[in-house]
């Protein structure tokens, strides 16, 4: 059974810590600023990729700290991603955090982890997020590329004008859920 339960995080209202600076730290970097470019992010690791840095240079809320982690890295993180290619550092890292009862995604370890990345699908304020339950990531990357080619950019306007509907509707809330019910019977 798949009992992951799926949120969508407000990220720029948090300070994330990245462990880690290869490839592994350079894709959930790109993945975290893809969806929330002004989040607060640190990223610490002894040697960091040029990509990272670039990216670095162009986002003023991402901070790069070149030294190996310590467990004072954690100090005022909400959220913690490692991807170190030591893996008793990431088990340390892990184990630091669970004590902190800070979540912490081990990108190598899913049993270490206390939530995935999944593969996002946008269509304006459409936001799909796809999980295997850590079966197949490829599938998933392959599915969002499905999504992505089907759903019609026309979607941003429905979504607008059921906006301005919702925001008119008067009447108590079932009144109003009977209505936008109704309304979108359409799209079933
Ligand atoms: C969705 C996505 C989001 C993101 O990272 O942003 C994501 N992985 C992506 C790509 C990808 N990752 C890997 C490949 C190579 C091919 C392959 O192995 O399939 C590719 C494909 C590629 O890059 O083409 C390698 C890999 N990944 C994990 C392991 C460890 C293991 O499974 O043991 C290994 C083996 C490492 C090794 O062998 O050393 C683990 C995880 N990867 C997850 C997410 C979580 C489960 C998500 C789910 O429930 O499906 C989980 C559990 C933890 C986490 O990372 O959060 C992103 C697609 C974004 C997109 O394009 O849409
Ligand atoms: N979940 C995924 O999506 C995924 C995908 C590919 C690989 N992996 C796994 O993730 C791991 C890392 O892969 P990579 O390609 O990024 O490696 P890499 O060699 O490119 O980078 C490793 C990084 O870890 C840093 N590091 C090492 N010791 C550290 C310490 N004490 N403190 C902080 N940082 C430290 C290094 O400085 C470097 O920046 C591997 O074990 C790999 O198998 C996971």
């Amino acid at each position: 059974m798949n009992t992951l339960f799926p949120i969508f995080v407000k990220a720029e209202k948090l300070h994330i810590l990245i462990v880690g600076g290869g490839y592994v730290g350079l894709e959930k970097l790109t993945a975290l600023l893809g969806n929330a470019p002004d989040t607060r992010t640190t990223l610490v690791a002894p040697e960091i990729r040029d990509e990272i840095r670039d990216i670095a240079r162009q986002s003023p809320n991402v901070q790069l700290v070149e030294e190996p982690y310590t467990p004072a890295h954690l100090d005022d993180k909400d959220l913690v991603i490692v991807g170190t290619n030591d893996k008793a550092v990431n088990r340390q890292v892990q184990a630091d955090c669970k004590a902190r009862r800070i979540l912490v995604n081990v990108a190598d370890t899913p049993d270490l982890c206390d939530f995935y990345l999944s593969s996002v699908v946008k269509k304006g304020d459409l936001k799909i997020a796809i999980s295997t339950n850590g079966k197949s990531p490829t599938f998933a990357k392959r599915f969002r590329e499905v999504l992505e080619e089907i759903l019609p950019d026309s979607l941003q306007e429905t979504l607008d004008n059921l906006t301005a509907i919702r925001n008119q509707l008067k009447g108590d809330f079932v009144q109003k859920m009977e209505k936008l019910n109704e309304i979108t019977k359409v799209l079933r």
